[in-house]
């Protein structure tokens, strides 16, 4: 590993889709693949409640995808039935002390413009960041662009985020 090249401090949980938590799953009963604590009462609950509103919300912005590319709004209902719909959350530790007057709640989402610069993500108070990832960028001939992303914590506090990741099922082909 290059010297020069600090670690990740970043610590996550990381759990995937689970029909069980799905109202229109196809098959209730498929088995999950996440591994959960078993000595921690409602982490598994709470957190899929939270996933299931976010998986029907993506199912939503889905639709709003397909107009947004012409194409009749439910294009892509076939492709979401059965979802890649991972979730993660993760702790970033506090690193280091910003000036006061530079404290604009946790931030620290950047994203890399056409132009090779960091721009900062500036959080939105009850709002979402959507991010395009390679995969829809392909699957739509790049209409839509992915983002080169990173997180640096410099709010002097800990920072934590809750990312849902959300993509076409596997075996349906893109075409
Ligand atoms: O913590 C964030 O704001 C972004 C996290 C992220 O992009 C990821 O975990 O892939
Ligand atoms: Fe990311």
């Amino acid at each position: 590993m290059d010297a020069n090249i600090k670690p990740d401090l970043s610590e996550a949980f990381n759990w995937a889709y689970d029909a069980a938590y799905d109202p229109e799953a196809v098959d209730k009963n498929e088995p999950s693949i996440s591994i959960w604590p078993s000595d921690f009462p409602g982490f598994k609950d709470e957190l899929y409640a939270y996933h299931t509103q976010l998986l029907q919300f993506a199912r939503r912005m889905t639709r709003i995808f397909a107009l947004a590319l012409h194409m009749p709004e439910d294009h892509f209902d076939e492709y979401v039935k059965h979802p890649e719909a991972g979730m993660r959350i993760i702790h970033y530790p506090q690193q280091e002390a910003a000036p006061v007057d530079q404290n604009d709640g946790t931030g620290g989402l950047e994203v890399l413009n056409k132009s090779g610069y960091w721009v900062k993500a500036k959080p939105v108070p009850d709002a979402f960041v959507v991010n395009i990832a390679d995969c829809f960028m392909r699957q739509t001939n790049d209409f839509f662009v992915s983002t080169v992303h990173r997180v640096i914590n410099k709010s002097g506090r800990e920072r934590y985020s809750l990312p849902f990741f959300f993509g076409f099922v596997k075996p349906m082909a893109a075409d």
